[in-house]
């Protein structure tokens, strides 16, 4: 287990299960689309995009935004701000965001706004993890992999300070590493 670890939450098998269950429903309830256009949310999403993709049978295309929202690297305030657009229109296009992690829900509300009012056919989200009790807005998440505990995860995508994306498990940072 890496040292900045203090417990492993989930290893590589339980990821693999909790994105097949997840991609079980998204193919079922996508079967008739035209084709699917999943956004991904840079940069915490890109390593569950690219194996939640490897397991979806529905036609789909990738399209990637990054958002910035303000605060400490532990907490978001709210404060949201498009660094990284899509390039074409979505109007009448079956869209799913793609998110490692809703936390406040605040990057969410956000992208939900901004996405909705551009007319797409429909739009979800899909979230790795997601910390219900830490909600502070009213976001419908249709396809959520697990709720976690509040607790400051990294791995999987998942950073403090840009790092820990690699580690292939999804853990809690030890408080040591930021209350420094
Ligand atoms: O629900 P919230 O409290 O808004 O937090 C969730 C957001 O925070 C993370 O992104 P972050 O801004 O850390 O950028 P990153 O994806 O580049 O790590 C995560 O990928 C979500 O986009
Ligand atoms: O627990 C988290 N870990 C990493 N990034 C995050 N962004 C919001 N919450 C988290």
């Amino acid at each position: 287990m890496h040292p900045d670890l203090e417990e492993v939450l989930f290893d590589e098998e339980q990821i693999k299960s909790i994105i097949q269950t997840l991609a079980d429903r998204i193919n079922h309830d996508y079967k008739d689309t035209e084709c699917l256009m999943l956004v991904g949310i840079l940069k915490g999403s890109f390593i569950f995009m690219s194996d939640l993709v490897r397991k979806l049978t529905v036609p789909v295309r990738l399209e990637f935004m990054s958002v910035s929202s303000y605060g400490s690297a532990t907490t978001s305030s709210g404060v949201v701000r498009i660094d990284l657009d899509l390039k074409k229109p979505i109007d009448g296009k079956d869209v799913l965001i793609v998110e490692d992690i809703i936390d406040t829900g605040h990057t969410l509300k956000y992208l939900l706004e901004s996405l909705g009012a551009r007319k797409p056919k429909s739009l979800e989200v899909t979230t790795l993890l997601q910390k219900k009790e830490a909600l502070k807005t009213d976001v419908t998440v249709k396809y959520v992999g697990v709720d976690i505990p509040l607790k400051f995860v990294i791995g999987y995508g998942l950073d403090y300070d840009e790092r820990y994306r690699e580690l292939p498990v999804i853990g809690v940072l030890r408080e040591s590493v930021y209350k420094k």
